[in-house]
Parts: structure tokens; C-alpha cells; sequence
């Protein structure tokens, strides 16, 4: 008989002593010998310790672009298919190789990205070109974020490790303790200056499940009626980066920068599009400034509700290990669908890597700035 899921995952006390000599060797790369990408296996650099950040100067790729995007969606080739997964939210690109765009490209898929939320590309070499091209590709969208508390890749802190196998203890104890493992959010939503463009690939996928879903929170804002837009437009929401970093440390984990929290605004302008979007999310949205608790409790769960149940505005991505989608963190919230049994092996494994790159200080409506 197969043993309960209390026979192989420890509690969280336990799990503290573990977790460390577990996590420190990659994830058990024993059981992966035949695997190419054990490079790519998580790791935990435990000397690195990074200062706060400061403020940056940012300049959004997508304000180069044609509007047209003459050099992306004109392209005369047969092989080349751009279409809209759809209406809101998502596109998806086959006959491209991200590796090989020329910059002028790059900048057209910024705007691409901005306007479409997620893009989604097919068929992709991106996982082979290697981590020094890999990184350079996504430094040409903005600084690369270093997570404070995530595993990496070896020698690039800068990939954030996405792994989800029969030995990652950490999201076992997770899915035991919860009745779902859906939680939207914007990546690192409390930093002072919160990523503009993600990308994400995936080396190892299960046969099924493990997709991404993703939600337009321009499409999200503009759904909502016009006093309540009125309201959310002149109020700033904290997100706060303590209760990761402090669950990181229960579970013996080093912590390589120190928690910020940032009061953002709720409602967010992009700076090539100007479209506003709700930025608040369930991952690290807190409290909204100057509202009694239970009044900013009542309209955060609204919102999440929102956020997370219209799947009129959502899409829902199915991977292979050559799809590879860029989305932008600044209008869209997104969540893992952890659907699949790990300790099967039969389910497999699922793994792979994020470069996550940081964008401006969020501008809100009339110019309602970030308080850091
Ligand atoms: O694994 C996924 O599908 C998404 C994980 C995630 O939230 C991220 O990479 O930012
Ligand atoms: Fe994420």
C-alpha cells in the first residue's frame, strides 16, 4: 500500500532540522544521473549575502518599439504563427527563436508583453543556448532580481529554481496543509521597485498538469464599477517580503537580503501602454494604507475573489520543455497549478528556471507615487 502523506512528509518542526543538509545537496542529484539539465538543479548558495537594493534608473524597452511591431507580427515567413490564446490575455508565438531576435525585436515583444500580459513561445532552444545567453537575454529587458530566499542555479543567483519532485519537502508540506495549492500573484510584489518582465521555461515537465494560469489585472481593474475604480485609484496597498523571508528562516533556509515591505499604489499605470491595472495580489498584499482592518480586509478579499475566480480574464498555459513565457509582473497575476502527485514517478517531475527582471518604482493614477 502506498504510505500516507503524513508517513513521508515531516512536520514543520522536523523539517526545520532537515531541511538544510536536504536542500544543500540540489535536491538529491543522485536520483537524476541520467538527467541533461543537472546543471540546472537547485542549489543554495549560503555565503551570499546582498545589501538593500537602491533606487535604479529603469527605461521600458517597449518605449523603443514601433507600435505596429513591424518586425515581429510582419514578418512574411510561412513558419512564423502569432496568435491570441485569448481575447484579454495571452498570445502565442510558433516559427520564432527568442534566441535569435534581433534587438529591435526585443523591443517589439516588451510591447508585446505589455499589451498581451503573457507570450507564450513554442518550440524554443532557449534551454540549450546556455546560462551566460540566457542571462544576457533577459538583462536586455531590465536588471536581473536575485531572490532573497530561493533556490538557484549553480553560479547564477539570478535564476530563480523552479523544482517540484518527490524530494522537495518544503511544497510536499505545503500541499498537505492546504486544500489547494491555486495562489495568485505578482512575483515579489514588495520589492520598491517590483519586476516588469519574467520569463519563465521549463526543463523537465510532467505528461500532464503543472500548468501556469495567469490573470489580466487591466482587464480585472477595468471590470470593476466606476466608484469602486474611484476609491482603489487614490489608495496605496503594503506588500511585504516578511512572512517569506521569516518562513524561509523556520524552515532553515538562508535568507541572502533582508525583507522589505513598499506601500504601492492599488492601481497601477504601465509606462509604455498607460493602461491602468489592479495591482494588489493574495501573495503579498497585506493591508491597504489608511483604511480600518476589517474595511481592508473586505475589499482585499473582494479583490482577490476577483482575481482569482473570473476566468473570463485568465489563460491557462500547458508546457512542454520548449515553451518558454515572458509575462509582465506590472498587469498580470499568475499561479502554479500543482496538480499532479510527485511522489509518483510516473507523474515526473517538474523543473525549470526563472530570470525575473526588475522595472520601475509603480506610478499609480495622477501620479501617485510608491511610499518605500
Ligand atoms: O511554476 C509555475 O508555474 C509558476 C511559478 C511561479 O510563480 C514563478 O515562476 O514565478
Ligand atoms: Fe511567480
Amino acid at each position: 500500500m502506498a504510505p500516507s502523506v503524513a508517513e513521508i512528509v515531516p512536520s514543520a518542526a522536523e523539517l526545520g532540522d532537515i531541511a538544510k543538509q536536504k536542500l544543500n545537496r540540489a535536491f538529491d542529484v543522485a536520483q537524476h544521473t541520467s538527467y541533461p539539465y543537472t546543471k540546472y538543479l537547485p542549489v543554495y548558495d549560503e555565503e551570499t549575502k546582498f545589501p538593500p537594493t537602491e533606487p535604479f534608473d529603469f527605461v521600458d524597452r517597449g518605449l523603443s518599439a514601433d507600435k505596429a511591431k513591424p518586425h515581429l507580427l510582419g514578418l512574411h515567413d510561412p513558419n512564423v504563427k502569432i496568435s491570441k490564446l485569448t481575447p484579454r490575455i495571452g498570445t502565442e508565438v510558433t516559427g520564432l527563436q527568442l534566441s535569435e531576435l534581433s534587438d529591435v525585436q526585443k523591443n517589439e515583444l516588451a510591447l508585446l508583453i505589455a499589451e498581451r500580459g503573457v507570450v507564450v513561445f513554442r518550440g524554443q532552444n532557449f534551454k540549450d543556448i546556455g546560462v551566460e545567453r540566457q542571462k544576457e537575454f533577459g538583462q536586455y529587458f531590465g536588471r536581473l532580481h536575485v531572490h532573497p530566499v530561493g533556490a538557484h542555479v549553480e553560479g547564477a543567483l539570478e535564476f530563480h529554481n523552479i523544482y517540484l519532485g518527490p524530494d522537495n519537502l518544503y511544497r510536499l508540506q505545503f500541499k498537505s496543509d492546504s486544500l489547494t495549492t491555486i495562489g495568485y500573484h505578482s512575483d515579489v510584489s514588495y520589492e520598491h521597485q517590483p519586476p516588469g518582465i519574467t520569463l519563465l521555461t521549463l526543463l523537465a515537465v510532467p505528461e500532464t498538469g503543472g500548468d501556469t494560469a495567469w490573470v489580466s489585472q487591466v482587464a480585472a481593474y477595468e471590470r470593476l464599477s466606476e466608484p469602486i475604480k474611484k476609491l482603489l485609484e487614490g489608495l496605496r496597498a503594503e506588500h511585504s517580503g516578511f512572512p517569506q523571508a521569516e518562513n524561509a528562516r523556520r524552515h532553515g533556509k538562508f535568507v541572502r537580503r533582508e525583507p522589505v515591505k513598499s506601500e504601492h499604489p492599488i492601481v497601477r499605470v504601465h509606462p509604455v501602454t498607460g493602461e491602468k491595472a489592479l495591482f494588489v495580489n493574495p501573495g503579498f498584499t497585506k493591508r491597504i494604507i489608511g483604511l480600518k482592518r476589517e474595511e481592508s480586509d473586505a475589499i482585499l478579499q473582494l479583490l482577490y475573489q476577483h482575481i482569482s475566480h473570473s476566468q473570463d480574464l485568465q489563460v491557462r498555459v500547458k508546457w512542454d520543455d520548449q515553451t518558454v513565457a515572458l509575462w509582465d509582473n506590472r498587469v498580470t497575476a499568475h499561479t502554479a497549478i500543482s496538480d499532479y502527485d510527485v511522489r509518483q514517478e510516473a507523474e515526473g517531475l517538474r523543473h525549470g528556471f526563472r530570470i525575473t527582471t526588475l522595472g520601475e518604482s509603480p506610478v499609480g493614477v495622477e501620479g501617485l507615487g510608491t511610499v518605500w
